[in-house]
Formats: structure tokens, C-alpha cells, sequence
């Protein structure tokens, strides 16, 4: 066995009749519980265990130790490391052989007072009187299981669909698993992976309910912050933890694997409930003075930090988009070689992918690209051009987006109506048909919030939102529109932007799945484009579409920061 027990800090809390009742760290926000369904069920306890902790959950999986590596010391080291809740999962045990098994985890686990389950089996789960079960979809049918198991038991679901989850909340279980969330190689799936998206749908379905939720599938250290932030339903309604088998079983030092996700789950945690603080409004007012000075502190930081941007972009506008970075300050890199992409991803502040001349033969690259991005906390600023155009563009799109987060998204309406599933704009090849949204403030805040990034929606009028503020920006000139790939420069000016505000970001770890300021960037990027736009259209060497490029480059590289201050045109939106 291993080291003297050490009971993760602050995890018990004595109750004054004697049970004891674990510590919860969960994320539901202060009024997403219903108090009436709260009050249906009446605390029946033999055991009290209400305020569970699922910040961590271990499922067991014996099959996967590293040889030599006793269960018993496995499931202790993790549970040292920052584990909060153990699930055995043992399918190839006969029944004595999981009784006792269970008998000695749970030893273990009341030394650190971490709640034990046991998966599928109600009878082992009463011989060896732990705290609760976990059921599959096929298994004993919840009411039967509450009936035999002791008041107060815990009883999980495994949940694959929004209508499991809704038969989850009549069925009153504690929790539910969600899964897989991705692809895994523990466990032969039935069901087809759910991705970060259909699990905030499946959360939409839990609020004001009480009920908790984890997810499960092929979660590790790499892709743990980005299943974080990926699965929050519109009203934020975060996870409550993540269940991992292999990423903790499989290793050799598990208190140290358990410690790596806990850490990432612990930052997250604490940012996502100041972001929910922002989302009411109680901090960090956005004000056109606001914006102003955030922009143009950008402005001088670009030239002294001068990133580096990856780019992967389309054929028809790589020169022009190596030009404007270089004219904003930044520092161009066009490659699009899968294997050199994790090296890129080392030495550059921000990556850019714009699909506009995409093959397939692309996609392989801009998923390790995003990817190394994401885990390295850099911003990916996605462009998908022409998504409404075919079949072959939505699929790209699709994928990737459940790949990667994108920091930004921008397009025009046809672009972003088609990548939100709307129809209420068209689009004509990479062009926006028609006069646009009813709303377009609400419809970039709403797929901000779908997205969980900030959102850019190009047109006579620009619209940003990170899904709590919304700003409208009035620059531009038509001759912007009268040379090819304008969207596409945008791109790489506002990736500039990022990477920019990313490299300026000192705090090493503020939780959240990238460094700096991605809504004033995108502005910045938004607001430098389209005013040296203006400045370029009035010069008197300007005569139409073919000058009109060179100058407006000549204006990006010489725009000031008082010519922004003196020239935007921003409205902050109340919505
Ligand atoms: C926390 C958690 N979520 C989901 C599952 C999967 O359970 P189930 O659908 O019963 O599949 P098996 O685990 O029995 O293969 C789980 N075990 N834990
Ligand atoms: C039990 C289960 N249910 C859905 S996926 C899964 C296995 C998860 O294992 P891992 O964390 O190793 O991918």
C-alpha cells in the first residue's frame, strides 16, 4: 500500500447528527435547481448522501493495470491524487470474487471518505453495503433498484440521448453518465459517440432539475479541458465531472494522472463560475471607451510582441493574407503539412483555418493543428468559407468543429446561417444572399453561446459577440467587397489579433481553454481592417478595385491608434 491517508482538503463535512456528507464542488448555477422537484423526495436516510462530489470519477477496469500493478495501491494512489468517486466496473468477475472486491475497495475508499458504486449489480452492491449503483440503460430499471438498495442510496443512469435524459429526470436518479462523449478504446460501443455539442443539448434537459451529470468516453489529460468547455448547455449549465477509466487505470503513477485531470477540472470549475458571473452582468461592463482602449492597447502590443501566425488558408488568397499579417505587425507562416503541425503549434501564438479551397486530403492537418492549439492554450481562428455551398463543406466543418474549439468563428450570413442550421439567410457559393438576419446581434450572441467562442458575422454592418456582449461596428468601404478574399484577410488580421492578446496573457493558468482577450481581438481586427479600408478608398491614387489592394495594405501598416479612436464606429449592444 501506499503513502499515510491524506484526505483531499476541505472533502467531508460533519454533519450534526453523525452521518457524514461529502463535499460537492459542482457547477450548477445558484437557481438552476428546481426547489419543487427538490422537495418531492424527502431525505429517507440510512445513508445521507446528498452533496456528493463527481468532480473526478473513477470507473474501475482491472483488465487495464500496467503489469505488476496491485488493484488496491492503484485505486488508493488515485484516490490521493485528487479522485472524488469510484465506480467498480468489473465484467469479468463472478460474484463472489466482485463481493469481495468491493468489500476491500470500500475499506480503502472510507479511509478518504470517497462515496463507492458498483456497476450493474444491485446484489453485489448490497452484499458489500456501498453507497450506490450505476445502471446501464439495460440493466435492473431504476424504481426496482431503489426499492432493494438502502434509503439514501446513490443510483446513477447511463444516458446516450436527450429522451434517456428526460426518462432519467422521471425516473429521479442522482446522476446520470453521459456517453461516449469520444471514441474509446475500453469499451466496445452500442451507441454512436455523442460529442461536446450533443452533450450541452443533453444538459439543456437536466436544468432546475437537481439531477447531476458526468461525462464518460475516452477523456483524458489532452482533451479534458476542451470536453469541459465544450459541454455546457446555452444557459451554461456545466458538467459536474467527468468519469475516466484508462487514462487513470492504464498508468503507472495514478495519483499523478488523477492529479493532472483534477487540477484542469479544479481551474475550469473556478473559471466557468466567473464566467457565469460575467453572463449575469455582475462584472466586466463592456463600454465603446471600453472597447476603444482595449483595442488600441492591442494595437501597440501586436508591434512589440510580433507572434508568429499559422495559417491555413485557401490558395486564392495566401499571398494577400501573408501581406496584411505582416502589416498589422504579425508574422506570417502558411503551412499545411500534417506532420510539421505540432511543431508549428509550439512556436506560434495563433492559428488560422479558413476551408475556402479546402480537399480532403486537408482535413487531416487542420484537425492535428487545432488539436495542438487547443492543448497548448493558443487561439484557432476558424473561417468556413462557402460551408453552405456542399455537402463535402458542412462535413468538414461539422467534424472539425467537434474535433477542436475554434476561438473565433467569422463568416458572412449565408456562412454562419448554414453552420448554425438555419435557413433564414442563403447563401451563393461564398456570397450571402439576400438582406441578411431580422436580428443579427441576438443570432451572433446565440451561436456564441452554441459555439462557446466568440462569434464574428461580417456585412454592411458588423456584429461580435463572446455570447454575454454583443458590439455592432459601422467601418468599411464597398471596394472592400470589390476585391477577392476580403473575408479571408479579415481572418488572418483578427488571428493576428488573437495571437497577439494570447502572448500578452501572463497568467499562466486562468482555467479556461485559451489565453487572452478573444472579443476585443476580433474587434481589433474588425475595426483595423475595415477604417484602413476607408483611409485606403479616399486616396487620390485609389482609382477602383486594383489599387484599391496595395493601398489599403500601404494603410494597415501605417494606421494609428488615434485613427481608430477618432474613426470607429461601435455600438454596444443590449440584448
Ligand atoms: C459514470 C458512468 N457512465 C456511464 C457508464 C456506462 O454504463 P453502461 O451503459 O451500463 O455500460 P457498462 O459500463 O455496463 O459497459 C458507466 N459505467 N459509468
Ligand atoms: C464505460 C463506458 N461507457 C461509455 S464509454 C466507457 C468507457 C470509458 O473508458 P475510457 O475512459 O478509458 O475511455
Amino acid at each position: 500500500m501506499s503513502d499515510s491517508p491524506e484526505p483531499p482538503s476541505g472533502r467531508v463535512l460533519p454533519e450534526t447528527d453523525g452521518t457524514t456528507v461529502y463535499n460537492a464542488q459542482c457547477c450548477v448555477l445558484e437557481g438552476d435547481r428546481n426547489p419543487s422537484l427538490d422537495a418531492l423526495e424527502p431525505p429517507r436516510t440510512t445513508r445521507n448522501m446528498k452533496n456528493i462530489d463527481y468532480t473526478l470519477y473513477l470507473v474501475t477496469g482491472r483488465n487495464l493495470l500496467p503489469p505488476n500493478k496491485d488493484f488496491f495501491e492503484s485505486l488508493e494512489e488515485s484516490i490521493q491524487g485528487g479522485v472524488t468517486i469510484v465506480q467498480l466496473r468489473e465484467k469479468e468477475l463472478d460474484t463472489s470474487e466482485f463481493v469481495e472486491l468491493a468489500v476491500k475497495s470500500k475499506i480503502i475508499c472510507d479511509k478518504y471518505n470517497i462515496p463507492l458504486l458498483i456497476n450493474d449489480r444491485v446484489d453485489v452492491a448490497l452484499a458489500a453495503n456501498v453507497d450506490g449503483v450505476h445502471l446501464g440503460q439495460s440493466d435492473m430499471a431504476v424504481k426496482r433498484a431503489r426499492e432493494l438498495l438502502p434509503h439514501g442510496s446513490i443510483i446513477g443512469l447511463s444516458c446516450n440521448t436527450v429522451s434517456h435524459v428526460k426518462d432519467a429526470i422521471k425516473q429521479k436518479v442522482d446522476y446520470i453518465g453521459i456517453g461516449a462523449v469520444w471514441g474509446t478504446q475500453t469499451k466496445k460501443l452500442t451507441s454512436p459517440i455523442i460529442g461536446v455539442h450533443g452533450v450541452g443539448d443533453m444538459l439543456a434537459e437536466l436544468e432546475g432539475t437537481g439531477i447531476e451529470a458526468v461525462a464518460i468516453g475516452g477523456i483524458n489529460s489532452i482533451n479534458l479541458l476542451r470536453t469541459l468547455h465544450g459541454c455546457v448547455s446555452l444557459k451554461n449549465r456545466a458538467l459536474d465531472g467527468v468519469a475516466v477509466v484508462s487514462d487513470i487505470m492504464a498508468s503507472p503513477d495514478p495519483r499523478c494522472a488523477s492529479r493532472k485531470l483534477k487540477d484542469i477540472l479544479v481551474n475550469f470549475q473556478r473559471h466557468h463560475k466567473f464566467y457565469c458571473l460575467r453572463h449575469r452582468g455582475r462584472s466586466d461592463v463592456v463600454t465603446v471607451d471600453s472597447v476603444v482602449s482595449g483595442v488600441t492597447q492591442l494595437m501597440n502590443e501586436i508591434k512589440n510582441a510580433r507572434p508568429l501566425v499559422h495559417q491555413i488558408t485557401n490558395t486564392v488568397v495566401s499571398t494577400q493574407s501573408a501581406n496584411v499579417t505582416l502589416a498589422v505587425g504579425a508574422s506570417p507562416i502558411m503551412a499545411t503539412e500534417p506532420s510539421e503541425m505540432q511543431d508549428l503549434s509550439r512556436v506560434c501564438g495563433g492559428l488560422l483555418v479558413n476551408i475556402g479551397t479546402m480537399r480532403a486530403e486537408n482535413l487531416e492537418g487542420m484537425m492535428i493543428a487545432g488539436t495542438s492549439a487547443n492543448v497548448l492554450k493558443k487561439p484557432v481562428i476558424f473561417d468556413p468559407v462557402g460551408v453552405g455551398a456542399s455537402s463535402f463543406r458542412k462535413d468538414c466543418v461539422k467534424g472539425l468543429l467537434n474535433k477542436w474549439q475554434a476561438s473565433v468563428i467569422k463568416g458572412n450570413a449565408g456562412e454562419l446561417a448554414a453552420l448554425a442550421g438555419t435557413t433564414e439567410v442563403e447563401s451563393k457559393g461564398v456570397d450571402s444572399v439576400g438582406s441578411g438576419f431580422k436580428n443579427p446581434a441576438e443570432f451572433v450572441r446565440n451561436l456564441a453561446r452554441r459555439e462557446r467562442c466568440v462569434v464574428v458575422l461580417t456585412g454592411p454592418i458588423d456584429y461580435i459577440s463572446d455570447g454575454i456582449s454583443t458590439v455592432s461596428l459601422d467601418n468599411g468601404h464597398e471596394l472592400l467587397e470589390r476585391i477577392t478574399g476580403s473575408g479571408c484577410i479579415l481572418g488572418s488580421i483578427v488571428a493576428s489579433y488573437c495571437a497577439a492578446s494570447s502572448q500578452a496573457d501572463n497568467i499562466t493558468d486562468n482555467g479556461g481553454i485559451f489565453r487572452g482577450d478573444m472579443f476585443t481581438a476580433a474587434i481589433a481586427g474588425v475595426l483595423v481592417l475595415t477604417i484602413a479600408g476607408e483611409l485606403a478608398a479616399k486616396r487620390h491614387d485609389v482609382k477602383g478595385p486594383g489599387s484599391f489592394l496595395p493601398a489599403l495594405i500601404d494603410e494597415l501598416a501605417s494606421l494609428t491608434a488615434d485613427q481608430v479612436r477618432e474613426l470607429s464606429k461601435i455600438t454596444v449592444k443590449h440584448l
